[in-house]
């Protein structure tokens, strides 16, 4: 099929995709693993400081079969990966491609790892059983990823009724917020405390501070505040940086 018609088509059965490739995981607790990063186009959020733009149109990417999904996964494969990243865009967005695709990568004796912006717990909680780590990811107000208040109330509840599931389901998930030195700390505190009513520390994996990448970085100062919000609950808090920025991977 030509590339231009496979463009803006979303169907049964198909899977659009923005990108395949292996790098070194350059996020969260388990950063520093070869990983392959299986990038499903389209997202419903606008996160301003979003570092994959490209990603976000329901119509960016190409459409393939799952099938033909497969079969990149399978030339992709190198030896000694650790996991394959389902990232986005929103995997979630094409929750049962994911599904299908996950599958397939267990079956090749890889580790599957769900890397969304956990917008729709009902998704979440379909595909959690095909996935072996997972992250659960709190935005911020000042992301700017919904255009509204209701939309904000509603994506925090998801957001919190995922770290549920999660944790419910024995995934041992870990936390990530991305903050910038516009991100309100008593907003991070709160959200602190709303994250360990939900989640017991022994429930989880890690919690991740990551300061966001050439947009409205945050000082020392304020990254000092943010861990000083979570420490009390959690001791094993963690500022991580994106490594793959650093070391110019993609
Ligand atoms: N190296 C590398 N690590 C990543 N971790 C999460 C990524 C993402 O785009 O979701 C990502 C990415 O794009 N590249
Ligand atoms: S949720 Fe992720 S992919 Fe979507 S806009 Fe925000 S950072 Fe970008
Ligand atoms: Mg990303």
């Amino acid at each position: 099929m030509q590339r231009e018609q496979q463009r803006g088509r979303r169907t049964a059965g198909t899977v659009r995709l923005s990108e395949i490739f292996t790098s070194i995981e350059g996020e969260g607790v388990f950063f520093g693993t070869k990983t392959m990063f299986v990038r499903l186009a389209g997202c419903p959020l606008k996160c301003h400081w979003c570092d994959t733009p490209y990603a976000i149109p329901m119509d960016s990417g190409y459409a393939h079969t799952i099938d033909e999904v497969k079969e990149m996964i399978s030339c992709e494969l190198q030896e000694n990966t650790y996991k394959v990243n389902f990232t986005g865009g929103e995997p979630l967005a094409q929750h049962e491609a994911v599904i299908e695709l996950a599958k397939f990568v267990r079956k090749k004796g890889v580790k599957t790892y769900l890397e969304s912006a956990c917008y729709d717990s009902a998704r979440f909680a379909k595909v959690l059983p095909y996935i072996d780590i997972c992250k659960i990811e709190f935005k911020m107000k000042d992301a700017r990823a919904v255009v509204d208040d209701k939309y904000y109330n509603n994506l925090l509840k998801n957001e919190l009724e995922c770290l549920k599931i999660a944790t419910e389901a024995g995934k041992m998930p870990y936390i990530k917020v991305v903050v910038t030195n516009s991100t309100d700390v008593d907003e991070f505190s709160a959200l602190v405390k709303e994250v360990f009513r939900v989640a017991s520390p022994k429930n989880i994996a890690g919690f991740i501070i990551q300061p966001s990448h050439k947009t409205d970085e945050p000082v020392l100062e304020r990254l000092f505040a943010f861990y000083d919000a979570v420490y009390p609950f959690y001791d094993q808090v963690r500022v991580v940086p994106q490594l793959h920025k650093i070391i110019g991977a993609r």
